[in-house]
């Protein structure tokens, strides 16, 4: 039975330096949550505009159903310019109040969130108001819901309070270790070490897992009853970096949620992360097929070494 899983926030349109893609992290994650077999629903609002109207066909066209994606008659959709350097690595200027920043509460939305096995967010929609109390009210309808926050902290977009706030809501974190870092400065949490950090983190927040990856280090996971496993990273030739981490998320949910062991479940999302990083922009199609026939492949594999 193909699992329920619902995501709330973002859809824009990726201005990357030669075309647009769309993008948005929740709608890049329902998108290969679908392609995975699952039954994604995405929460989020695009403009009354042109860029709103070709968001819908683009996501259907990816096989997203656009029927929780709201209309804004005053706030434009949103839109994000990409810059990609040398190594791929994508750098973000997002446009700031936009539709995804007034999505409102409705009876639609609070079935979609309450009736999910799991729900995904992140704190870019939570840099306004109106997202940011639709959100918790959807959060506080959905209390037997397992809660997955891909913390995708970019520029101007996130807090103290917001980071705070979305520990507290979530079961499970996915960061990196750069975002793990920022959030450990901004928190006061005490330790430098990756792993101890996280144990600190999960203590603190009261969270079951802590998923971490590491860029071409692949990538760990801690649980609340300190089980700890790491999947080292693929050497791959690089695309860019977009969409790579909620690739990541997508294939750890679809694995964790289908009642498939944590271990494995890391190890998909790193493979499927690692095959995004392949390809630009965040929406190349990438089958399960595809993901596990690369996972089977001799690959060389890079290694890190943690300080236990
Ligand atoms: O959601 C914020 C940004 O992050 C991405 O999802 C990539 O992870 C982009 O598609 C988007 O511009």
């Amino acid at each position: 039975m193909p699992k329920k899983i619902a995501a709330f926030g973002e859809l824009l349109w990726d201005l990357l330096p030669n075309r647009k893609v769309l993008g948005g992290a929740p709608a890049n994650f329902i998108y290969r949550i679908n392609s995975f077999g699952d039954n994604g629903t995405l929460l989020s609002k695009v403009g009354n505009d042109k860029a709103g109207r070709e968001a819908r066909e683009a996501l259907k066209r990816l096989g997203v159903s656009d029927e929780n994606i709201q209309t804004d008659y005053e706030f434009p959709t949103g839109s994000v310019k990409v810059k990609i350097d040398n190594f791929g690595n994508a750098d973000y200027n997002i446009i700031t109040d936009v539709a995804y920043d007034h999505i409102e509460i409705n009876a639609e939305m609070i079935d979609a969130f309450s009736q999910a096995s799991c729900v995904c967010f992140g704190t870019l929609v939570q840099r306004y108001g109106i997202s940011k109390n639709t959100l918790r009210e959807l959060i506080h309808e959905s209390p037997d819901v397992v809660k997955f926050l891909d913390i995708n902290l970019r520029n101007n977009c996130y807090t103290a309070a917001s980071i705070e706030e979305s520990l507290k809501m979530a079961n499970i974190l996915k960061t990196n270790d750069e975002e793990l870092l920022i959030t450990k400065n901004l928190l006061n949490l005490k330790h430098e070490n990756l792993k101890e950090l996280a144990q600190e983190t999960i203590e603190k927040y009261n969270l079951e897992i802590i998923l971490c990856t590491l860029g071409s280090n692949g990538a760990f996971c801690l649980t609340n009853d300190d089980v700890f496993y790491y999947d080292s990273g693929y050497q791959i030739s690089l695309g860019d970096t977009v969409g790579s981490g909620d690739a990541f998320s997508a294939g750890f949910v679809h694995y964790y949620m289908n009642d498939r062991p944590i271990e494995e479940a890391l190890s998909f999302g790193n493979a499927a992360g690692a095959m995004v990083a392949t390809t630009t922009g965040a929406t190349s199609p990438i089958s399960k097929e595809e993901i596990l026939d690369f996972m089977v492949i001799p690959h060389n594999r890079n290694s890190v070494r943690f300080h236990q």
